[in-house]
């Protein structure tokens, strides 16, 4: 299909990469002759009409910036069914050709109900650190937040240790543990908590001691690392961290790594595959396929349909889940 305009907008959480992925829509836009446009603030822009132009001078450089050029933001107004169909008014008004929606599983959501109401193809690019979305193997941001999370996990272990302190270290993932997991695993961390397998708090104490005790016969140092899921211990972690103390004498510190983890300059891997997906979005807009996600399955890009398949929390791997159990039990 002979496309003339590509819009282009960001929303839900942030995530490195998601300018690479800007680039790469752009880019690859322009190359099939079609002009390029960038909804700013997420569905806001889009509800607005308050959009960019956007050229290969424009994004120049942005595949190594973190953040996105477009902001991005939440827009509660877009749940509302009028709304989304001024969305569609507002495409149609300028004659876009399709749209391409970077964002999470929430951004998903909207970008299904808009392909509902308008003709023309809505593109979903996978772009959340959380990495909780079906249907593809990675999202956007993900693999930098992880290199974040460990390098101050490989931090923490030096003053850990140096005291032989406990330490609580909160990730993001909102209900998802892909980060708190994979870090864990990759920072070599005593103990991991994730939403997935949290029973109660007074039986994660138990095996949390438990493991403790182990450890502190066991081993030279005596620093424990503990990575948990944001959000996760009921009360919040001061009500963790002082049951622990007093459980085990042991002096217990908190880290909480928030925000930091969506930041900075998007890793190769993030590069790549929002290089990838951005450009794959463009072909499947070309291909006039609608209400999909731009997906990588087993190294390879794939059309996934935004349904509610994709739209449930991706499981956690279970090869990481079992060597979570063996190797943090060697540690
Ligand atoms: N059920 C829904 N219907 C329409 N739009 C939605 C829906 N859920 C989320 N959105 C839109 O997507 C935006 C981002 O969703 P959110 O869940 O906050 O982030 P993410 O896309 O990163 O998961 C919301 O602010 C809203 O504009
Ligand atoms: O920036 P906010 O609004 O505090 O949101 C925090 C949430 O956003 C995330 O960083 C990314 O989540 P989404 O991509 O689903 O928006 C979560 O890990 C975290 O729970």
């Amino acid at each position: 299909m002979a496309i003339k305009k590509i819009a282009v907008l960001t929303s839900g959480g942030d995530a490195p990469g998601m300018n690479a992925c800007i680039r790469a829509v752009c880019l690859a836009a322009i190359s099939v002759g079609a002009d390029v446009i960038g909804y700013k603030y997420g569905y806001n822009g889009l509800l607005k009409q308050e959009y960019i132009p956007l050229d290969q001078y424009v994004v120049r450089n942005l595949l190594q910036r973190g953040g996105t050029i477009l902001h991005s933001a939440r827009c509660e107004k877009f749940k509302h069914p009028e709304q989304i169909e001024l969305a569609a008014k507002h495409l149609e008004d300028i004659n876009v050709d399709g749209l391409v929606v970077i964002g999470g599983d929430g951004s998903f959501r909207g970008a299904k109900k808009l392909q509902a109401v308008w003709d023309k193809p809505v593109i979903g690019v996978p772009g959340t650190i959380d990495n909780d979305i079906t249907g593809t193997d990675y999202t956007v941001g993900y693999h930098t937040a992880i290199q974040t999370a460990v390098e101050s996990l490989d931090k923490v272990r030096d003053t850990a240790e140096a005291f032989e302190r406990i330490f609580v270290v909160d990730v993001m993932g909102r209900e998802a543990g892909y980060i708190a997991l994979n870090s864990a695993i990759s920072a070599g961390a005593d103990h991991v908590l994730l939403p997935e397998t949290f029973t109660s708090a007074a039986e994660e104490l138990v095996k949390i001691l438990d493991k403790l005790d182990k450890r502190r016969k066991n081993r030279a140092n005596k620093s424990h690392i503990i990575v948990i899921t944001e959000n996760l211990w009921p009360g919040g972690l001061n009500v963790l961290a002082d049951s622990l103390q007093a459980e085990s004498g042991v002096d217990v510190r908190i880290l909480t790594l928030g925000h930091v983890q969506r930041g900075g300059s998007p890793v190769w891997q993030d590069r790549l595959l929002a290089t990838k997906l951005g450009t794959y979005a463009v072909e499947l807009i070309q291909q006039n396929e609608k209400g999909m996600m731009s997906a990588i399955s087993h190294r390879l890009p794939a059309a996934i349909p935004l349904n509610d398949d994709t739209l449930t929390r991706k499981e956690l791997n279970t090869y990481s889940m079992k060597i979570r159990d063996e190797i943090t039990l060697l540690g």
